[in-house]
This record gives C-alpha cells, structure tokens and sequence, in this order.
C-alpha cells in the first residue's frame, strides 16, 4: 500500500494540479520551461496525491479485515511507528514517532493495520492534535478494547524551517480510553514506550 505509486496517482488529478504547481513554479519567478524543471509539475502532483493518500483509506475496513478472536488481555504495543505528515497550516511536513497500545477484550488485531491505520490519518491535511485522537477512535471503535492509548511526538517543519524556526522542539501529544485512564496502567504503558528493550 504506501510504496504502490500506482495505486495513489489519477490522471486527471495530476494533469489538473500539475497546471497548478507549474503557476505556483511560474509566479515565484522560475522558467518552468528550463531543463530541470519541465517534469517538476508533473512530479510534484504526483508527491502531494501521495502523500494524501489517506483521504481514500478507510481505517476500520483496514483494522476489520485482520481481527482475530483470542484471549489474551494484556497490553499490546506497537511503538516506534515513524510517519510523515502536512500540517494543514502551511501544508508543510510534521514528522516524528507514534507510539500505539491497546488491551484486548475478546479480540486481537493484526499487528501491521496499527502502522497501516497511521498512514491512514498521516497521508492528509493534519494537526497533531487530531492525527492522535482518530488513530485512537478509530481503534476504539473497531475493535472495543478494555482500552486504547496513543502518543505522538513530532516535528514541525512549520516550527523549523520558517516562523519562530526553532529546531529542536518536540510536541508530544497523547490520548487514551478506557484502563488506560488508569494512572497504574497508565504508567505502565509510558515505561514500555520509553525503555530500551527490544
Ligand atoms: N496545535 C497545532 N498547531 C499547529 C500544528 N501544526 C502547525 N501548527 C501551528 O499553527 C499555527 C498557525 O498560526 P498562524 O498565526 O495562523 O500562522 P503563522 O502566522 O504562519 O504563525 P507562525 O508559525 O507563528 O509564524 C502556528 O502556531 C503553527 O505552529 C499542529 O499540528 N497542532
Ligand atoms: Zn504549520
């Protein structure tokens, strides 16, 4: 899914946007004519449907399609996931880390959809904010867990490349349901993510 360059890219979307990235090229005083920059368009339609992608995802098709009755009730994590996402400001990269955990209550999920749902909720226009609180609906949702919990730590472009260019800041965001409201579970959860066991 996230590397089939095929399945992200419309012909018409990219002749139309392609239009538009060569007046955006044209009015910041470049000759979109010049050698290196006759396909830029074209590419550059190309790179923003990609990194879109996730408009014409659903996360709870993708979380249904590999849920699997089992008894386990302990804390599941998956964490490290990296993702890439456009804040919807400036439409510039936020980037960093999430950090997904759930309890099972009846069922378990295949360990690839939570990286899958991420890519989801990451490949559109976003806020941090936000991204952290649908990954968490969208677990809660589908598979009914005793509880769910997410944390998020990125990078803004936005923060480093311009404006207040500041170029070590980390935002963290979190969110949790169910036990994970729970400090003792709670707690639990932080420790795992932030130790060195692998
Ligand atoms: N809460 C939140 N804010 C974000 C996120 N991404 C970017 N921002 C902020 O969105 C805000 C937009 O503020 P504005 O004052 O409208 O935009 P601006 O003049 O470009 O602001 P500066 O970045 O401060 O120069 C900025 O403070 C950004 O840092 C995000 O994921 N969550
Ligand atoms: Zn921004």
């Amino acid at each position: 899914m996230p590397h089939d360059k095929a399945l992200v890219t419309d012909k018409a979307v990219t002749d139309q946007l392609s239009d538009h990235y060569s007046s955006i090229i044209t009015e910041l005083g470049e000759d979109v004519s010049r050698d290196g920059l006759l396909k830029t368009p074209v590419r550059a339609a190309k790179a923003m449907q990609f990194l879109t992608q996730g408009y014409e995802m659903d996360a709870e098709n993708i979380l249904r399609s590999a849920m699997f009755a089992e008894d386990y009730s302990e804390m599941v994590i998956v964490k490290d996931i990296e993702f890439y996402s456009l804040c919807e400001h400036h439409v510039l990269p936020f980037f960093g880390r999430a950090h997904v955990a759930y309890i099972p209550d009846g069922y378990i999920v295949g360990l690839s959809k939570i990286p899958r749902v991420i890519e989801v909720f990451a490949r559109r226009l976003q806020v941090q904010e936000r991204l952290t609180d649908q990954i968490l609906q969208a677990i809660h949702t589908t598979l009914n867990p005793l509880g769910v919990a997410v944390v998020i730590e990125a990078r803004h472009m936005c923060m480093m490349m311009r404006g207040i260019q500041k170029q070590s800041s980390v935002t963290t965001t979190s969110a949790f349901t169910g036990a994970f409201k729970s400090e003792r579970t709670r707690n639990e959860f932080l420790k795992l993510i932030t130790s060195n066991l692998h």
